[in-house]
């Protein structure tokens, strides 16, 4: 069979593109999907940015440490094996980070191979620097050390690696009190807030290029005007407890009497949620050795946190036992081109809400979006995956090229949505009957139109929204309209489907 995958067609930053998977010897059009990982741990992301202006107290409404468009990156001395060194290609539209950003990581011992930051669509992200033929076998680009990460054992007793919580620091009260189950960002909050008060620490640099509160994407930081453009009323209110749970975990434990070492940390509320924020869109889950001991941790791995989400994603990572590093690999079967982004999937199978509530961000033809029906019509699920030549399981749909000359432009990761979300049905002994097939399409169909009609403004009125005001709006703003357009554009697309299915299916 041949194929491609498909699903990230719409990828935020439109720089990853189709790229042909070999699968074994069978090739097909994979449509938002698991991901080849190569058994490689899953792991779930957590990255979202903003730069502590003054690292050491309370004030972070400065921007980020802004990228430079720079020459050659020169590294400490012999660079050989280290820190590929990279060309600001004079047509490259995205800005390079500045040197400062390789070099403090290169002298803790970070390796980067063949990549190179910039300034992109999205905020900071990680591209290819070069052109990389096919590849049989998964190649590293990445190379993190423990010893600059800020790492918690997921679950009691709390372990740090390296430990960062001096004897007695009442930070430790505040990790001691949180709930194994529910507060990892909690946790995370407060060891970032603790790493980048301490002398010496890496974090202390690498904070520079932390996005601000100004910068971030996070609706932990929304104002009550940015949580109503979303239009959606259950995910603001969640946001709204987010928000609350982080005002009430500051106020309890940051009381106007606390001492300096601690008040110093978080001196307003503030700047807890902006590390709330960034510890909730920046961590890593995933198992970590330290000697024998296998055990989850939550992590936040500078570099590493660079990587943009995409549903079809270019890399993978996981935790090197032998010499504690992370390692960040370009997945196999895929050819790269220079500037194509390298991405992580953050989060298997996550909705556009989901990834809202976390990270501040949503991906146009999600298929793992997700919409309630509400009546009692169905279509017929193998009926309308063959309308679409969509086969394998739910959590593995691939569009199976070879059943049709070429690609179907029309189908994408909206598509597989819709298979996934749309009510359906099947027995394997009963037939569908074409005629009431077209009526629940159709009343399907007109329960979308309704949930459109419902929205206060329509598609057109957020495009343009969001064309005309996107440069003097905060990011959070932005991603609330994009979310907005994400979510109708997944709709109206459904009604097209169900449109096609009709024509298409078979009598
Ligand atoms: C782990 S950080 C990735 C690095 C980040 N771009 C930065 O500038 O620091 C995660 C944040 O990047 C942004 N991001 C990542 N993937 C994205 C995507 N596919 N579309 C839009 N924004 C994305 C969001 O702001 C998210 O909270």
């Amino acid at each position: 069979m041949q194929g491609l995958r498909l699903g990230s067609a719409a990828c935020s930053a439109g720089i990853v593109q189709r790229q042909i998977l070999s699968n074994g010897g069978q090739n097909a059009v994979r449509l938002g999907c698991k991901n080849v990982v190569f058994g490689l741990p899953s792991w779930d992301l957590g990255l979202q940015p903003t730069r502590a202006v003054s690292l050491l107290d309370g004030g972070s409404t400065g921007g980020r440490v802004k990228a430079r468009a720079t020459g050659r990156v020169a590294p400490a001395a012999n660079a050989s094996n280290t820190m590929e060194l990279i060309t600001a290609d004079e047509k490259d539209e995205l800005e390079l980070l500045e040197p400062d950003f390789y070099r403090i990581g290169y002298v803790r011992h970070v390796r980067a191979y063949g990549i190179e930051f910039r300034e992109g669509p999205d905020g900071i992200g990680v591209y290819s620097a070069k052109d990389l033929p096919y590849l049989e076998k998964p190649r590293v680009i990445l190379e993190v050390p423990m010893e600059i990460m800020v790492t918690c054992r997921k679950d009691l007793p709390w372990m740090f690696f390296p430990d960062i919580v001096p004897m007695g620091h009442p930070i430790f009260e505040i990790i001691n009190s949180t709930d194994p189950e529910k507060d990892w960002d909690v946790r995370m909050a407060c060891l970032l807030l603790l790493a980048l008060d301490t002398p010496d620490n890496f974090w202390q640099l690498y904070g520079d290029y932390l996005p601000s509160v100004d910068d971030s994407s996070s609706l932990l930081l929304a104002s009550e005007e940015e949580l109503l453009e979303l239009q959606d009323s259950e995910l603001a209110q969640r946001i709204r407890d987010l928000q609350q749970r982080a005002e009430t975990t500051w106020e309890k434990h940051w009381p106007a009497d606390s001492i300096l070492k601690l008040k110093r940390l978080s001196r307003e509320p503030g700047r807890f949620r902006w590390a709330l924020a960034t510890a909730m869109s920046r961590s890593f889950t995933m198992p970590m050795n330290v000697g024998t001991i296998v055990q989850d941790a939550n992590m936040l791995i500078p570099y590493a946190d660079m990587f943009n989400h995409s549903v079809q994603p270019t890399c993978s990572y996981r935790f090197r036992k032998k010499d504690r590093m992370l390692e960040v690999i370009i997945n196999a079967g895929q050819e790269i081109k220079q500037g194509d982004e390298m991405t992580f999937n953050y989060l298997e199978q996550g909705t556009n809400t989901t990834f809202m509530e976390r990270y501040g961000f949503s991906t146009a033809a999600n298929p793992w979006d997700t919409l309630r029906f509400s009546g009692n019509s169905k279509i017929h699920l193998d009926s309308f995956l063959s309308a679409f030549q969509i086969a394998g399981m739910k959590d593995e749909y691939y569009y199976n090229e070879t059943a049709s000359e070429e690609v179907d432009p029309f189908i994408d990761g909206t598509i597989v949505a819709a298979a996934r979300t749309l009510p359906t049905w099947e027995e394997k002994d009963l037939p569908y009957i074409p005629s009431t097939e077209i009526r629940s399409a159709c009343e399907l169909q007109h329960e979308c139109q309704q949930l459109l009609d419902d929205f206060p403004t329509t598609l057109e009125d957020d495009t343009r929204l969001l064309n005309e005001q996107a440069d003097v709006r905060s990011p959070r703003w932005k991603a609330a309209i994009k979310y907005r357009i994400d979510r109708k554009s997944f709709i109206k697309k459904i009604i097209q489907a169900l449109d096609v299915y009709m024509e298409r299916i078979l009598y």
